[in-house]
């Protein structure tokens, strides 16, 4: 039996934080020796999430206080972006980190200076960085030092898109990615836009043609096509605290159907554990893959000729952070990819 991989979780405190932390509960290689937090450093965990009171943690400390990190083998960085890349250039080099945050998942940083609001702090860190989206750059992700974890919103999309533009099967030109997103997707810290009031009982469109996470699925997108893409991206608010469903618009090729897009997924997904391909005319919804690592992908050809319509559902606290997060650490610590990630959905 090898020694378990000592971990710490920076931002342990907020939602994706707790989530690592429940997921890491079940795996049965790691050991988490540091949390930290912000507001609610010098707290126990067990003040800030009940639900996690039965399992014996060490308490929440400030980031500063963490002096010496040589019990540390891996850290998550589960901070708001823009804060991340000071953290993470002031860890010593051994470290290997997940970073769940935005801050170093743009390649080209003045693309990140273009929709983050100012320039990147840690260019040459950068340089370092590979996007982990685990399927598709798991020989990458095993070799890296810092693993930036990909967006919530771009994880499900481009999962089933990059195959199908990769085998010349759909227009790159006519992409439409229609979102709709829980409200665990704005985090735990306090917004006037998260409030039950402005978000029950109703359905809005927000960052319309603006939101950051279009230049995030482009780039996946043009390295897919070998040439730039751009793509139609509205993400929706809805009343529900998890998951993630995009409806993916998109024109296949001359003489292809959505049984031809889902067969080539379902080729190039074989054998992946989280990642399942429906029967054509099956569609996913969120309640199926809640709680989970899955992403499930179902589709239909569209009354409309040459359309065909693809949806995603992930949950966005796991398969879209730290389920996805943890995928990466698997691999880059040579452990079994699905290692502490085997929870079924909780469905219905
Ligand atoms: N929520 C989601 O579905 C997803 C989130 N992400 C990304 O993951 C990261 C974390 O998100 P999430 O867990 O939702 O966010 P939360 O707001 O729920 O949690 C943020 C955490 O960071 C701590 N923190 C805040 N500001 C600072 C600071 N200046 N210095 C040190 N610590 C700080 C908070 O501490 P305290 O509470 O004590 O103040 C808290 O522990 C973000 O970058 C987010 O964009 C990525 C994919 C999906
Ligand atoms: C519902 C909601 O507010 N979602 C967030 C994105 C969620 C997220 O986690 O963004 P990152 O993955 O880039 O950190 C938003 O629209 O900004």
């Amino acid at each position: 039996m090898t020694d378990p991989i000592r971990i710490a979780i920076l931002g342990a405190s907020g939602y994706t934080g707790a989530e690592l932390v429940r997921l890491l509960h079940g795996h049965p290689n790691t050991d988490v020796v540091v949390l930290t937090a912000d507001r609610r450093a010098g707290q126990p965990l067990a003040a800030v999430f009940p639900h996690l009171a039965h399992l014996h943690l060490p308490d929440l400390v400030a980031i500063e206080d963490v002096t010496d990190w040589s019990g540390v083998d891996l850290v998550f960085c589960a901070l708001p972006h823009a804060t991340t890349q000071a953290v993470i250039e002031a860890l010593p080099e051994r470290l290997r980190v997940v970073d769940l945050s935005a801050d170093f998942r743009l390649e080209d940083t003045a693309v990140y200076a273009q929709w983050y609001g100012g320039p990147h702090k840690a260019p040459e860190l950068q340089k370092t960085a590979v996007y982990g989206l685990t399927e598709l750059a798991r020989e990458r992700v095993s070799r890296a030092r810092l693993v930036a974890n990909p967006g919530c919103y771009p994880t499900g999309p481009q999962l089933a898109l990059m195959p199908l533009i990769e085998a010349g099967l759909i227009d790159v030109d006519d992409i439409i990615i229609d979102a709709k997103s829980g409200v665990s997707g704005a985090g735990r810290a306090p917004k006037e836009g998260a409030l039950h009031t402005e978000v029950s009982e109703g359905i809005h469109a927000y960052s319309v043609a603006s939101h950051r996470h279009a230049p995030e699925i482009e780039q996946g997108l043009s390295r897919a096509a070998g040439r730039p893409v751009l793509v139609n991206f509205t993400p929706h608010l809805v009343p529900m605290n998890r998951g993630i469903l995009c409806t993916l618009y998109v024109r296949p090729c001359e003489g292809v159907k959505a049984a031809d897009l889902l067969a080539r997924l379902g080729e190039r997904f074989a054998g992946e554990p989280f990642v399942k391909v429906l029967p054509p005319g099956t569609l996913p919804h969120t309640r199926h893959v809640r709680g989970s690592n899955l992403c499930l992908i179902g589709g239909v050809d569209d009354r409309l000729p040459g359309r065909a319509i693809l949806v995603t559902v992930i949950d966005n606290l796991v398969k879209g952070a730290s389920g996805q997060a943890i995928q990466n650490m698997n691999v880059m610590m040579g452990l079994p990819e699905a290692a502490g990630l085997d929870q079924a959905p909780l469905f219905p």
